[in-house]
């Protein structure tokens, strides 16, 4: 069984109260806090920046994922490394030189992501294996919490988990497979067959009174899959 990671996202938080939401979804058995930055240019939808990283650093020693949906990136980049993300992702379509934003990341101390859009296509990733510690693949489009998974995105986890499987094959290099998009408890078993490993989570875990019974519901599921 390969390790599977909840990541919620703080988009659908409570916003009113940050700092406990971040502290209760880790409390209840969340790995990561999935942080998403929007710039309402790249995506219609503002959200916050390294400041709110910032603010939320101490409180808990999970990983922060931070999910740039912002153009151009590259300035934002060490800014958060500052802030205390630990994982940085960006768009290829939001940077003129993928290569020189990935290694700009690893640069700064962070593992380094690229993330594919519903539309995007996967051979953006073919010549920057060495550089990527993660590949988050989109399965609503960006810009807000709360929709509905694109079931083309199962295709592409099988696509693209095949892509990372032979890369690690032959290199031993680990990256992560994320799923970002509209994963529910009813969800989440076919997600990971198909090929994700870590998955965020907004509305489906924020959205609920119990933190700790839904991610409990979510790894029952997963505890059922068979790779
Ligand atoms: O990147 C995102 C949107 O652009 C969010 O991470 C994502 O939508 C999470 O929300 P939900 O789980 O409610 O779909
Ligand atoms: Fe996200």
């Amino acid at each position: 069984m390969p390790p599977f990671r909840i990541a919620p996202s703080i988009l659908s938080a409570n916003l009113a109260r940050l700092g406990e939401e971040v502290v209760n979804v880790v409390d209840a058995g969340a790995d990561i806090i999935h942080f998403d930055v929007m710039d309402n240019h790249y995506v219609p939808n503002l959200t916050f920046g390294p400041v709110v990283c910032e603010a939320i650093r101490p409180l808990t020693s999970a990983i922060i994922d931070v999910h740039l949906m912002v153009k151009p990136v590259d300035a934002l980049i060490p800014a958060f490394a500052k802030a205390g993300a630990n994982i940085i992702t960006f768009h290829p379509e939001s940077s003129e030189h993928i290569d020189r934003s990935l290694a700009l990341i690893r640069e700064h101390g962070c593992k380094a992501g690229l993330v594919f859009n519903p539309a995007t296509p996967l051979h953006l990733m073919d010549h920057v294996m060495d550089k990527l510690d993660m590949v988050l693949l989109m399965s609503v489009n960006p810009g807000f919490g709360g929709q509905k998974f694109i079931p083309e995105a199962l295709n592409k986890l099988r696509t693209a988990r095949h892509k990372i499987d032979e890369y690690t094959a032959k290199t031993g290099k680990e990256i992560w497979l994320e799923i970002d998009g509209g994963v529910k408890v009813d969800n989440i078993a076919e997600i990971a067959a198909a090929g994700a490993d870590t998955f965020v989570a907004g509305s489906a875990i924020y959205g609920t009174p119990d933190y700790k019974a839904t991610i409990d519901a979510m790894r029952a599921e997963l505890a059922k899959v068979k790779r």
